[in-house]
């Protein structure tokens, strides 16, 4: 199988006023379609400048790496993912549903094909009902929920999702975490998910990419076969523990190379 991303050797060295910042070494990885990968590491370990490589919005300065079988550049104009950010980034004028129809009408999609769309993947969210509310007139949970609808509007092969719910609580959180895998599970779609924290990554994830800071690079991989049933309390069992204590040990030793 062709993997839907396929990086070697990457490098990105940023040049600041400071001097060069080396954020990403030697990054080999591939993911194959339909995989659920989570990027998990230190803050400054270069987690967002990854993901940001893999959409085009930063360039490599060593190494190759291809997107849909094309360079991230083409995989951004054939529209191959959508981008979910930290925060929910809604236009506070437009309803909910003008904002999943967004990305829409900048392709020029005809009106009735948006409004399937839109009404489609406000049900994968679970916001029907919701289409013609602003979005502060929603909960934060809503608002990164109302995001990935418009993240999937586009119908993308794979979601790049940015810490997507690093600000909300513990509670909305798990309920997020547990619709996205069922989102996830019902769409196919490829996913790459950064984040802080572990269970998190265990909990979502096919595999988990360690990554250690300074310059940012691949600690471990590891596998995460903990079947497509998830329920929430899949945390308490040995299995999940193992996996977490795996996790916790490649940060650790990941940390150690600083100095
Ligand atoms: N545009 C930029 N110009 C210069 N340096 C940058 C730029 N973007 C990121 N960096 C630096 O590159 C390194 C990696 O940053 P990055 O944001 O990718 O880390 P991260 O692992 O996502 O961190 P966090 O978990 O805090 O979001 C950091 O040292 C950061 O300061």
């Amino acid at each position: 199988m062709n993997p839907v991303i396929s990086a070697q050797n990457l490098d990105l060295t940023f040049t600041t006023n400071d001097g060069p910042v080396h954020a990403l070494s030697d990054i080999t990885l591939d993911i194959d379609k339909g995989e659920f990968v989570s990027l998990i590491g230190p803050s400054g370990c270069g987690k967002t400048t990854l993901l940001r490589v893999i959409a085009d919005l930063e360039q490599p300065t060593g190494g190759s790496i291809s997107v849909n079988g094309m360079t991230p550049e083409q995989a951004r104009i054939h529209r191959a993912y959508g981008y979910v950010f930290q925060q929910a980034a809604l236009f506070p004028w437009r309803t909910i549903a003008d904002n999943i129809a967004l990305p829409l009408e900048v392709m020029g999609i005809a009106a009735a094909e948006r409004a399937t769309r839109v009404r489609d993947n406000m049900a994968l969210v679970d916001l029907m009902g919701f289409e013609n509310k602003f979005p502060w007139q929603l909960s934060g949970g809503m608002q990164q929920r109302a995001s990935i609808a418009r993240a999937l509007s586009v119908q993308p092969d794979m979601l790049l999702m940015d810490e997507p719910f690093g600000a909300l609580d513990e509670i909305v959180r798990d309920h997020l975490n547990s619709q996205l895998l069922k989102l996830w599970a019902k769409t196919q779609k490829t996913v790459v998910f950064v984040t802080h924290s572990i269970p998190e990554a265990v909990y979502l994830s096919t595999r988990i990419v360690v990554m250690s800071p300074r310059p940012g690079r691949i600690h471990s991989i590891i596998d995460c076969n903990l079947g497509a049933d998830r329920p929430l309390d899949i945390r308490e069992t040995p299995e999940f523990l193992a996996i977490a204590h795996q996790v916790r040990e490649g940060l650790r030793e990941g940390h150690s190379y600083e100095g």
